[in-house]
C-alpha cells in the first residue's frame, strides 16, 4: 500500500513494514522501495525532497525475498544494501517503470550490471531496462581505511589473543617470547586491488616505519601509485615479498577465490593476510589450511562466505585468524555520508539528473 504522512500513525504499528511519503499529489511522485532502515541523513533527505512516496523495510535484518519481490512491484526506484540480489528476476518483477537503483554501498557485486543495461524482447517490442545505478565510493574510504589497519595490527599483535589470556587466567608472568607477534617497522606491505582505499591504507601505514609498498592490479595505476610510492609487481611477487597483505579489490568473476592455495603457498611463514574487500575473493578452505599448518603466520577477515559466518566454521577455531562482522564502514558519520550520498544519488536519478555518484554500466 503507498499512502501519505496522515495515515503513518496507523501503519508504523505494523512494523517492520511502515509507509511513509508525502501527502500531496502522492499518487503523481515517483514511488520507491527502500530495502532497510538507513541511517537518519538520508531518510531525512528522502522525506524533506517532496520528490518521492516511499515505503521502507523499517528493520535492521533483510527484507524477505518474498516480501521485497512484492515491494518492488511498479516502483520507480529502488533503495537497496549489500543484501539484497538484484537480479533478472527482481528486475522483471519491478517492471518497466523502474529507472534508479541506488545501492548504499561502494560495492556492487550483488547488482547484476549485465541484467540492469539489457535489452528484452517483449511481445515483438525491443525493451531496454536502461536502468541507471548509484553506489557510495570515496565516503567510506576513511573509515575502511582505518578498520583495516585495526584489524591489521590486531591480528599482527595477536591483541584478540592477548584480552583472552589477560582476561582467562593465562597471564602467569612476564615471558621473553609469550605472545609475540610480527611489527611493521622496516616491513614490506602488499596492496592487492590499488584504488582509493589501498591508497587510504597505505598513508596510514606509512608513519609505523613500513619499509616497502607494492601492489598489483590488472595494470598499472600509476597515479595512485604516485601517491604513496608503490611499485608495481605480479601477482607472484606480491605474495612472495609481502610481509602484511591487504585485499582490496572488487570482487568480479576475475578476482572470486583468486586468494587460494596457489597464493598462500607463495607467502612467507611470517605473512599476515587481510581481507576488507569482500569474502568471495578468498578460498575459505585453502585460507584455513595455510594458517592452521603455518603456511602464514595469520589472517585478519572482516569479509567472509558466507556472512555471517556461521559460529560452527573451522575458521573460528584458529587463534591466528581474526574474524570481524563487516564492519569497516561502520562510523557513524560514514554510514550517514553513505545513506545521505544513496538518497542523493536516487533523487538526482529520478529527476534525469547527472547523480554525484553513478557507476558507469
Ligand atoms: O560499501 C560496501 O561495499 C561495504 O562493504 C560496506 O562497508
Amino acid at each position: 500500500m503507498w499512502c501519505s504522512r496522515t495515515a503513518l500513525g496507523r501503519l508504523q504499528r505494523i512494523a517492520p513494514c511502515t509507509v511513509t511519503g508525502h501527502h500531496r499529489a502522492m499518487s503523481a511522485l515517483p514511488k520507491v522501495y527502500v530495502t532497510r532502515r538507513i541511517p537518519p541523513d538520508g531518510l531525512d533527505i528522502l522525506r524533506k525532497s517532496g520528490q518521492v512516496q516511499f515505503e521502507l523495510w523499517d528493520s535492521d535484518d533483510p527484507v524477505p525475498r518474498v516480501e521485497l519481490l512484492n515491494k518492488v512491484k511498479g516502483c520507480d526506484g529502488i533503495l537497496c544494501v549489500l543484501t539484497e540480489k538484484i537480479d533478472a528476476q527482481l528486475l522483471d518483477v519491478a517492471g518497466p517503470n523502474l529507472k534508479v537503483l541506488s545501492t548504499m554501498s561502494v560495492g556492487y557485486d550483488h547488482l547484476s550490471l549485465e541484467e540492469l543495461k539489457k535489452s528484452l524482447l517483449i511481445w515483438a517490442c525491443i525493451f531496454c531496462r536502461g536502468i541507471r545505478v548509484g553506489y557510495t565510493p570515496e565516503v567510506l574510504t576513511d573509515a575502511v581505511a582505518e578498520l583495516t589497519v585495526a584489524l591489521l595490527l590486531a591480528t599482527s599483535r595477536r591483541l584478540i589473543e592477548a584480552t583472552h589470556e589477560a582476561k582467562t587466567g593465562g597471564w602467569g608472568t612476564w615471558r621473553t617470547m609469550w605472545l609475540c607477534g610480527h611489527e611493521l617497522a622496516n616491513s614490506t606491505v602488499g596492496i592487492l586491488g590499488l584504488g582509493r582505499i589501498g591508497v587510504a591504507i597505505a598513508e596510514r601505514l606509512k608513519p609505523f616505519k613500513v619499509k616497502k609498498f607494492i601492489y598489483t592490479d590488472v595494470e598499472p595505476r600509476t597515479e595512485l601509485a604516485n601517491m604513496i610510492n608503490a611499485e608495481y609487481v605480479s601477482l607472484d611477487e606480491l605474495a612472495k615479498q609481502s610481509d602484511f597483505l591487504a585485499i582490496c579489490c572488487a570482487l568480479t568473476p576475475e578476482t572470486h577465490g583468486i586468494c587460494n592455495w596457489n597464493l598462500f603457498s607463495k607467502m612467507k611463514k611470517n605473512a599476515i593476510f587481510i581481507n576488507t574487500s569482500r569474502g568471495g575473493v578468498v578460498n575459505q578452505e585453502d585460507l584455513y589450511e595455510a594458517l592452521s599448518t603455518g603456511l602464514i603466520a595469520g589472517a585478519g577477515l572482516d569479509v567472509t562466505t558466507p556472512e555471517p559466518l556461521p559460529t560452527h566454521h573451522p575458521l573460528y577455531t584458529l587463534k591466528n585468524c581474526v574474524i570481524l562482522p563487516h564492519i569497516a564502514s561502520a562510523s557513524y558519520t560514514t554510514r550517514n555520508a553513505m545513506s545521505a550520498l544513496a538518497a542523493n544519488n536516487l533523487l538526482a536519478g529520478l529527476r534525469g539528473e547527472a547523480m554525484p555518484k553513478e557507476l558507469k554500466l
